[in-house]
């Protein structure tokens, strides 16, 4: 099985497959009487054809190696995953080449960080590295699959080191 090793989640390196969602060095806005930082407007949300929706994703937590079996992506709408709690998790993102993904990439997030992913990225599932594997999820809301997974021939090992 060949290795992806991951790398740290930074947004320029992440901003062709989706945003990063995490504090920026001073917010956009102070409110409530100065005692909330807001940091504004960090994501772009696309739910064609539908509506926003936010769930509760209760998922099992995964170590490295990881063994990558397959991605997906949604076609007409963009996904947010936000940790509940103060945890990293893995992200895997793939260029689509023809219709297909191309060599996955490795993410690993440190807590404080959620991503959301453009609408028709290739990526994981939802992978928690910590328990709980708690995540608040962003989503289209709408009619059709808006899903399409591809298995790859040969799983990939995801690897830190
Ligand atoms: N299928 C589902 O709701 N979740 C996936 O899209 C995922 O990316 O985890
Ligand atoms: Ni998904």
């Amino acid at each position: 099985m060949k290795t992806l090793f991951t790398q740290p989640l930074i947004a320029e390196s992440f901003a062709a497959f989706g945003d990063v969602l995490e504090l920026k060095s001073a917010p956009d806005k102070l409110i409530n009487q100065g005692l909330c930082g807001r940091h504004h407007d960090l994501a772009n949300l696309e739910f064609s054809g539908g509506s926003a929706g936010i769930s509760l994703f209760d998922a099992e937590p995964r170590s490295l190696p990881y063994k990558l079996e397959m991605v997906e992506r949604h076609p007409d709408g963009s996904q947010a995953f936000i940790p509940m709690s103060q945890t990293s998790f893995l992200v895997i993102v793939a260029v689509d080449d023809g219709g297909k993904p191309g060599i996955p990439l490795a993410f690993e997030t440190v807590p404080g960080q959620a991503i959301n992913l453009h609408r028709g990225t290739w990526h994981g599932v939802l992978t928690p590295l910590h328990a709980p594997g708690l995540f608040a999820v962003v989503d289209r809301i709408g009619p059709g699959l808006n899903l399409e997974e591809h298995w790859f021939e040969t799983p990939f090992t995801v690897s830190r080191d």
